[in-house]
């Protein structure tokens, strides 16, 4: 069968791992050039176990990679910021699709790129300023037609998945949402500083960049976008010492009279034809370990007499919440299965 040739950019990175693992034996895809500077001229089989022809495929520098990849079908940024603000505009001037995993061509207002992500992401991109965003389940008509795709934050793709369905029906009110996320430690990337250590995070859970984080406007920008008016947001994310998973707790009000079964109803139905979400009866149902090790989302809402409402959703951060969406993305653009490559994930079930 017909494989287009694509590049991984940041192929040592936690992401960059998890899109080697989806693509080396992928139906419709393979990769052509895999950049790392710290594993440059060693093989996937030596770092992955990759087993076959994939394996035998090396690591080149990023600067090799780069202009390697200008040739290649769609470059896949597993990178830092500002290394995937500087390298796609290139990349789509030569003519290559880009699905970018950071966070450098998400946001559509200008301020708010410039107060979260700094003049150096921002400065880097050139003309190109946003991408289209790559949540297939609700953008997937843009996606598929997309010259470059901003791949959806981890934390945002829990949250916006648990809460866009309810805005959208307008089953609760827009001005109050807040969302209580944990994430474990494969989310901050591959960082050696003691913060990330296993000595500083075992044993431990802290709620950081408490009304700073990078994410609020993007989870706001989304759920504005599906509920056709702002949505008021107030976002508080956690790290907690297990390695993969998002589990996030979205609190709302309700706006007219539902019940749990109604809310759960309204998610089912908005989801009913899709893939990788699976709503369940209850908030009480999800867990990390449905989740954890493959592209699927899990989501539960709940109210109660007094119009509280509370939605539960469960990610892994680095598949459905960066690679796994990232393979989503790149299956729609080269026009085979959504699912391609995706469905023989292992699960930590134990
Ligand atoms: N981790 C997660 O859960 C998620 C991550 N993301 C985003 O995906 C991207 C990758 O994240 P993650 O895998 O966690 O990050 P890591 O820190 O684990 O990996 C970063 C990768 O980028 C490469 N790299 C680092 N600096 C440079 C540079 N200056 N020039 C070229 N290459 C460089 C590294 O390669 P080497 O050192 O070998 O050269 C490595 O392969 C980030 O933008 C992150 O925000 C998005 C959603 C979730
Ligand atoms: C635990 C942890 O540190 N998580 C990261 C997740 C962000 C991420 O992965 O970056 P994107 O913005 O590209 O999605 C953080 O909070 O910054």
């Amino acid at each position: 069968m017909h494989t287009s040739p694509v590049a991984i950019l940041g192929g040592s990175g936690y992401a960059g791992i998890e899109l080697t693992y989806l693509l080396a034996h992928h139906p419709r895809a393979r990769i052509e050039v895999i950049s790392s500077d710290r594993w440059v001229g060693d093989s996937l089989a030596t770092h992955l176990g990759i087993e076959g022809k994939p394996g035998e495929l090396v690591y080149a520098s990023f600067e090799e990679a780069a202009e390697r990849a200008k040739s290649c079908a769609v470059a896949l940024l597993a990178t830092p910021n500002e290394v995937s603000a500087q390298v796609a505009p290139k990349l789509l001037a030569a003519g290559c699709k880009v699905i970018d995993l950071s966070g450098a061509f998400r946001l559509t207002d200008d301020s708010s790129a410039l107060a979260y992500y700094g003049k150096e992401v921002v400065g880097a991109k050139g003309d190109v300023r946003v991408g289209t965003y790559g949540l297939p389940e609700f953008f997937r008509d843009e996606v598929v037609d997309a010259k470059l795709i901003a791949n959806p934050g981890c934390y945002p793709t829990a949250a916006t998945l648990a809460l866009a369905p309810l805005l959208e029906a307008g089953l609760i009110d827009r001005t109050d949402v807040i969302v209580n996320a944990v994430s474990g430690v494969t989310g901050a990337g591959r960082k050696s500083t003691e913060a990330y250590g296993f000595v500083a995070v075992d044993q431990d859970v802290r709620a950081y960049r408490v009304l700073a984080h990078q994410h609020t406007p993007e989870i706001a920008q989304v759920l504005s976008r599906r509920a056709g008016a702002e949505v008021q947001l107030t976002f508080t994310p956690h790290l907690v010492p297990i390695a993969r998973g998002i589990l996030s707790t979205a609190y709302g009000r309700l706006s007219v009279k539902a019940s749990s079964a109604d809310l759960t109803t309204a998610l089912a139905n908005a989801y009913a034809e899709e893939p990788f979400v699976s709503v369940v009866r209850s908030p009480n149902d999800v867990s990390l370990k449905q989740v954890v090790g493959t592209n699927r989302c899990v989501i539960g809402a709940a109210s109660d007499a007094s119009g509280r409402v509370v939605v539960v959703s469960a990610i892994d951060n680095l598949l459905k919440g960066a690679a796994g969406q990232a393979v989503q993305n790149l299956n729609l653009i080269l026009g085979c299965d959504e699912v391609a490559g995706l469905t023989q994930l292992r699960r930590f079930h134990t």
